[in-house]
């Protein structure tokens, strides 16, 4: 697991290691300067190349000067170009100025060559707070436009390291070394683009520094394996979940089929599949091993089970709908609710309202909308879910006190008074039809096995991802298929 931080995070976790620890906070610009150097000396075919630091006035162009220094100990020709007035620079900053003078470096007010072996980027970090313009938009244009291997100190700038947001125009680098937490921007879209590969330097800023204030946003990058439920050995297929699936409509058996076969390959013990009678038979022939009935035997089935998933290819009829009623007003067993059933539910504020009362009362419940789920469920448009997602996400966790699990390329979990959990697993070749059934079955099996409802819905979303990773690396981007999801499934 790792922290993603905020710019204000980050700063109260400065404070507190300067202030409240004792570390001096030149001791912490050196100790980032060091890392971002011995990169440069590692990517930079060996000593004696030139190097362009492109310096701000605040705290990162003062790392700047610092790696300046460093490289040029180590032999590189330095050359160093300050933008900005220097009369509004941070003490840091002239500190690392007045330090850096002694030393055989070459202060530039333009780039001059056009073969810099490395150029690094220190501009602006956490501390930018607005667009990027004039003279700075100019320097960004110009270091974008040089060749050579591009380093960003923290964060490129203009890349709003909270949303990942372009202010006005960014660097682009090939590499980023962020300094004692990773932060959010560096996750996010665009900002990951920007970033190029993301490296996190120990400066000294630990966790010591959180003082019962820890981060509010994680992401887990363990082995997927070491996140699932501990199997007992003395199991049998009742100990794993009896997982009651409402899914598919006529003609759309298949989202019964992904959801099944993913419960299932996540350690799931049973699966029953309630699915209108048409789609009996592919059924039967495609998960041999999942039971069947029909919505008119649902309240013996809600009875027999442990977990119920409604909503994978289920439609918008009077029967899907009546199942949907069937499992809020007549079961308090974990839930999860996905595709039609969010629309349904968006539909029926009556029943939007029951589930918000149940969800209060402690009912497990689990939503898993896409942005177009998202909006007709907010009310929202479809373009202010895809950027406020976050927002978005909580708000809707907050009214139905349930988990929230908002999808788009980097999946969101919201849960009410739960920190926000980002899903970075995955790859584009999973934004394919029957994806989100696969993710469905995967995440109700984790319910059924007992995981509580946010870590379900987390675990669920990493899991997915990593068979994703795992697909898209045997078929590629193009030829990735829902199927091949659950093919991948191996733990
Ligand atoms: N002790 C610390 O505080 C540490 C700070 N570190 C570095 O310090 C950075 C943060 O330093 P600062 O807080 O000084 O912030 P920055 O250096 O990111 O930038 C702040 C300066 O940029 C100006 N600015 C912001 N947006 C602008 C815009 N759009 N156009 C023009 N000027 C703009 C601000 O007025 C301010 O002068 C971190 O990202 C990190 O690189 C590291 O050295 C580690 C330790
Ligand atoms: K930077």
């Amino acid at each position: 697991m790792r922290y993603l931080v905020t710019a204000s995070e980050m700063r109260r976790f400065d404070e507190n290691t300067i202030e409240k620890i004792g570390i001096p906070a030149c001791v912490l610009m050196e100790r980032a300067a060091l890392a971002a150097a011995e990169l440069t000396e590692a990517r930079c075919d060996g000593r004696g190349g030139y190097v362009l630091v492109m310096c701000g006035m605040g705290n990162n162009g003062g790392d700047g000067l610092a790696v300046a220094r460093l490289l040029a100990e180590r032999d590189f020709r330095v050359e160093v170009w300050c933008v900005g007035n220097r009369e509004k620079a941070s003490p840091q900053w002239k500190q690392q100025r007045s330090i850096l003078e002694k030393y055989p470096v070459e202060f530039t007010d333009k780039p001059r060559r056009g073969d810099y072996g490395a150029l690094i980027d220190a501009l602006f970090g956490v501390g930018l707070s607005r667009e990027i313009k004039h003279e700075y938009a100019e320097a960004v244009m110009l270091f974008n436009s040089l060749e050579g291997w591009k380093l960003a100190l923290d964060v490129p700038s203009g890349i709003h390291s909270d949303t990942g947001r372009v202010m006005g125009c960014a660097v682009r680098a090939d590499e980023t070394v962020t300094f004692g937490f990773c932060k959010r921007g560096l996750v996010f879209y665009p900002g990951c683009e920007y970033a190029g590969e993301v490296s996190t330097a120990d400066i000294g800023i630990s966790e010591r520094s959180f003082y019962g204030r820890k981060p509010e946003m994680y992401a887990y990058d363990e082995e997927a394996a070491q996140l699932l439920p501990k199997r007992q050995r003395g199991g049998n297929k009742g100990t794993f979940g009896k997982v009651l699936l409402i899914a598919g409509s006529l003609n759309m058996a298949g989202a019964a089929i992904l959801a099944a076969r993913a419960a299932y390959r996540t350690g799931a013990g049973m699966v029953k599949v309630i699915t209108c009678a048409g789609n009996r038979t592919i059924l039967q022939q495609a998960v041999p091993e999942a039971l069947l009935g029909t919505p008119n035997e649902l309240d013996r089935s809600v009875e027999w089970a442990d977990v119920i998933a409604v909503g994978p290819g289920l439609g918008k009829s009077a029967e899907a709908l009546s199942c949907l009623e069937g499992v809020i007003y007549g079961s308090r067993l974990p839930l999860l609710a996905d595709a039609d059933a969010l629309n349904l539910l968006a539909e029926h504020p009556e029943l939007r309202a029951a589930l918000a009362e149940q969800g209060a009362a402690g009912r497990k419940v689990i939503l898993t909308p896409h942005v177009g789920e998202l909006a007709r469920l907010t009310g929202q448009s479809v373009s202010a879910c895809a950027e406020e997602l976050l927002s978005c996400g909580i708000a809707l966790a907050s009214e139905l006190h349930a988990v929230v699990t908002a999808k788009d390329a980097r999946t969101l979990i919201c849960g009410e008074g739960h920190d926000v959990c980002v899903n970075l697993s995955g790859s584009n070749g999973m934004a394919t039809a029957g994806s989100g059934d696969v993710l469905a079955g995967i995440t109700a099996a984790l319910l059924g096995q007992g995981m509580d409802a946010f870590e379900a819905a987390a675990v669920g979303a990493y899991i997915h991802g990593r068979a994703g990773e795992k697909a898209v690396g045997k078929r590629g981007e193009y030829g990735c298929m829902a199927g091949d999801l659950t093919a991948q499934m191996r733990y």
